[in-house]
This record gives C-alpha cells, sequence and structure tokens, in this order.
C-alpha cells in the first residue's frame, strides 16, 4: 500500500507535513474554483492564466514541485496530477465557451463539475489514508501501536489455528525505567524509549515486528517461530542492548536492560492467552533478578521462578 511504502521511505514526519499540505491544498483549490464560478455567475473578468496555467496555481505549484521518487511514481499521485490538468483545461474551454456564446454548455459544466469532485475526493482519500495510518503508530517511537499490534497479531494466531506453522510472542520491558527519568528528566527518558525503540527495529530479523505496547513496555511478534527459537533471539535482543550505549545530553551516555517474557501461541487458543503468559513469563524474568530472558512453562502458571 502506497502510505505504507511512503512511511518506509520518507518517515513519519515528512508524511504527516504530507498529509496537512493535502488537506491545505484542497482549501486553496477550492477557492480557484470559486473564482471559476465567478466569471459565469457575477460576471467577473474572464481571466485565462488563472484557468489555464495548472502548474501555477497553488496546487500545481507543489505537485510539480514534488521531489520524493516514491511518491512521484505512484499511481494514485499520478492519477491526481491527470484530473488537475484536466481540471484546467475543462475550465479553459468553460471560459472561451462563455466567452463567443454568453453561456456555458451544460455537458461540459457537468463534466468539469464531475472531474472537480473527483479531484477533491481523491486527494483527501490520499490525505485520510496517510492520517489514517500514521496514527497506527506510536507517536514518540514510530513502532506500531499497540491496536495496530492486535491486528497483525490476530492474523498470526489465525495461521496457526490453520496449523501453517508457529508463532512466538515476547514481551519486553526496560528495567528500573522510572530511575532513569527520575535521573535525567522525562524529556531524556523519552530519548532513551526512541533509542531502545530502533535498536529493537534494527536488531530484529526481517519478519519480526515490534510494537510499543505501553509505556516503557514492548511486544514483538515472532512469526515461524518456536518458544525455544524465541528465547534464542529474545537473547540476543538482551545481550545487545545490554551493550549498547545511549547518547544523552553533552556527549554523556546511558546504558539501559530489559527484562524478557517469551510464550507461543497455542492452536484454538485465544491471543489474550499468548500475550498473558508473555505478561506472567515477563513477570518471572522481573521476579529473578531482570535483565534476563524467560520462557512461559507450565511451572510459571504454579508461580515458580
Ligand atoms: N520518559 C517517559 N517515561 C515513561 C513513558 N511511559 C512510561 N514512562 C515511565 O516508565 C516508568 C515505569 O516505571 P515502573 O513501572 O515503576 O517500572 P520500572 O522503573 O521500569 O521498573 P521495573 O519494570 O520493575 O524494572 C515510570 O516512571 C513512567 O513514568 C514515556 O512515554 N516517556
Amino acid at each position: 500500500m502506497l502510505v505504507n511504502r511512503l512511511i518506509e521511505t520518507l518517515g513519519h514526519e515528512e508524511i504527516k507535513a504530507l498529509a496537512l499540505s493535502l488537506q491545505g491544498l484542497v482549501g486553496h483549490h477550492l477557492q480557484w474554483l470559486n473564482r471559476i464560478h465567478q466569471v459565469f455567475i457575477c460576471q467577473q473578468p474572464i481571466d485565462y492564466p488563472l484557468a489555464r496555467d495548472y502548474r501555477g496555481c497553488s496546487f500545481g505549484q507543489w505537485y510539480y514541485g514534488v521531489s520524493q521518487r516514491e511518491l512521484k511514481q505512484a499511481p494514485e499521485f499520478i492519477r491526481i496530477g491527470r484530473l488537475h490538468q484536466q481540471l484546467h483545461e475543462l475550465a479553459t474551454e468553460m471560459l472561451l465557451q462563455y466567452e463567443q456564446q454568453g453561456v456555458v454548455n451544460e455537458a461540459l459544466y457537468g463534466e468539469f463539475t464531475t472531474i472537480e469532485q473527483r479531484f477533491v475526493a481523491e486527494v483527501e482519500a490520499l490525505a485520510f489514508a496517510i492520517d489514517d495510518t500514521t496514527r497506527q503508530f506510536d507517536s514518540l517511537t514510530h513502532l506500531p501501536t499497540r491496536s495496530l499490534m492486535g491486528v497483525v497479531l490476530e492474523k498470526e494466531l489465525s495461521r496457526v489455528n490453520r496449523r501453517r506453522g508457529s508463532c512466538s510472542l515476547v514481551m519486553g520491558d526496560i528495567d528500573h525505567f522510572k530511575e532513569v527519568n527520575d535521573r535525567y528528566g522525562h524529556p531524556m527518558g523519552d530519548r532513551v524509549l526512541e533509542a531502545v525503540a530502533s535498536y529493537f527495529e534494527e536488531a530484529l530479523r526481517r519478519y519480526d515486528v515490534v510494537s510499543r505496547y505501553g509505556g516503557e513496555e514492548f511486544l514483538f511478534s515472532m512469526p515461524e517461530t518456536d518458544l525455544g527459537a524465541a528465547c534464542e533471539i529474545a537473547e540476543r535482543l538482551r545481550e545487545g542492548l545490554e551493550a549498547t550505549p545511549i547518547p544523552m545530553q553533552e556527549g554523556a551516555e546511558v546504558w539501559v536492560t530489559a527484562s524478557f517474557g517469551v510464550a507461543e501461541m497455542e492452536p484454538g487458543k485465544p491471543l489474550v492467552e499468548a500475550i498473558s503468559r508473555a505478561d506472567e513469563a515477563l513477570y518471572r524474568a522481573k521476579k529473578s533478578g531482570r535483565n534476563r530472558v524467560c520462557g512461559w512453562s507450565q511451572e510459571n502458571r504454579a508461580g515458580g521462578v
């Protein structure tokens, strides 16, 4: 999907700015439309350059100034450009007809309004899709939110239910994060969260997904991975994080560790059960000293460490 590809190439901030520009540009184009209508309704002077110059209007200036290749080559974007150009051509034709005949023929006016509506609808749909998609990502870490992760995991669970492989969940939680906030302040705590999130994203395999589940808690999905393999991957993440310095103000660095609980999805069992098992295993990792990985097992349920 275009928006997901754009997020990958442009990044979250740039794409949010893009959605805002699109919304503003629709408003500007409606003003242009009013000025065209005023020629017929209020007998305002005919302004051919206004109608003809599809590259010079505010939308055209933005559209032909876009430099991001991923956006320029997208079929949705190309379609919007064609509609916009067509709209200006039809406006020019209407003005000519009005000047020569004192009236605009109904079919031509009908075509003009249809194209105007399609143009506005397409631009708004793109802006809405961007807005909707970006809201599914956490604004601090840019990781998928808990609700988007729910959708990802339900899909994995239905695959597991069809007996098409395994999927493990890993719940990770930064250790003593309150101390980081207390010592360095909340904004620096935010910086640590961002750094930990990027570390997880970079360290994961391509088909694994990490989400921000809550404050300093991260939930991972590891498809095609049984409990033992997921514990090994979590262990690798744990070791890597422990060894990763996080840059703070004035050249200072901070190190954090995290604890991990791992559980495997089971066919026929609801998702909440796998999540609460990962949570129980995480609790055990915290109770048994932190900075460690625990896999869920029956003893876990019995309260053993
Ligand atoms: N800076 C920052 N802090 C956050 C955010 N969300 C949650 N926190 C903080 O995370 C801390 C979590 O504290 P606790 O639940 O006591 O856990 P902890 O200190 O990590 O201790 P353990 O999990 O037991 O190792 C609290 O201080 C929250 O304010 C956030 O978005 N930014």
